[in-house]
């Protein structure tokens, strides 16, 4: 994986990763106002080029095709873009493609969110994700652990447990302005 970056700090974007139904949609919105950067969502984007929604391309097209365009997609913006704020779907980044370009060009941050609050967002999440239809609450908690080792790759966490998405947005604000004062405070 190439490591070195000569993206300058404040113009790399940030990638917000994590779970489905962490809230990466929700709160790269509202990170993206509050830095005035352009918000990139990849499922929007996806379902935008197709016309279809999310569960329509997983059910025609499949999971394998969604894979493919999401991948592609991510290392399309990740290599040609600066300055954004994108979150990515929750699958995204257990390929290893995703996760190399996203790290090696961008910020990452994972939104960790403990099982037990996860399980309260199900309803709101379930219709929408064809990857939870039809699973049983344990093989939704098995997928969950099992993710955790790709997420576990980032460069910064913020814990999003009994947070609303403005204070998470405001957490991610301040540790990036951080990071761009201690390692490049001239700019
Ligand atoms: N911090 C939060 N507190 C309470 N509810 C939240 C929070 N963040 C997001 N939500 C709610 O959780 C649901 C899922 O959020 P969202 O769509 O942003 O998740 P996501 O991480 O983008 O999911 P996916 O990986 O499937 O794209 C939405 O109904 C949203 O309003
Ligand atoms: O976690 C996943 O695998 C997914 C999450 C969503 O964002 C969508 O990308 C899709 O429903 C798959
Ligand atoms: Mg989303």
């Amino acid at each position: 994986m190439e490591t070195y970056c000569n993206i300058p700090l404040r113009e790399r974007n940030i990638v917000l990763i994590g779970f489905m139904g962490v809230g990466k949609t929700t709160i790269g919105q509202l990170v993206a106002k509050k830095l005035y950067r352009d918000f990139i969502d990849v499922d929007q984007e996806i379902e935008k080029i197709h016309n279809m929604s999310i569960p329509t391309i997983f059910q025609q097209l499949g999971e394998e095709y969604f894979r493919k365009v999401e991948k592609e997609f991510i290392v399309d913006i990740c290599t040609n873009t600066r300055l954004k704020i994108i979150s990515l779907g929750g699958g995204a980044y257990l390929q290893e493609e995703v996760r190399n370009v996203c790290l090696s060009k961008c910020i990452v941050f994972f939104l960790d969110l403990s099982w037990d609050s996860w399980k309260d967002r199900i309803p709101l999440i379930v219709n929408s994700r064809p990857l939870l239809k039809n699973k049983t609450l344990e093989e939704i908690e098995e997928l969950f652990f099992k993710r955790r080792d790709a997420y576990s790759l980032h460069n910064s966490r913020v814990s999003t447990n009994d947070l609303d998405p403005e204070a998470v947005a405001d957490q991610i604000v301040k540790s990036v302005k951080w990071t761009w004062e201690i390692y490049e405070p001239n700019d």
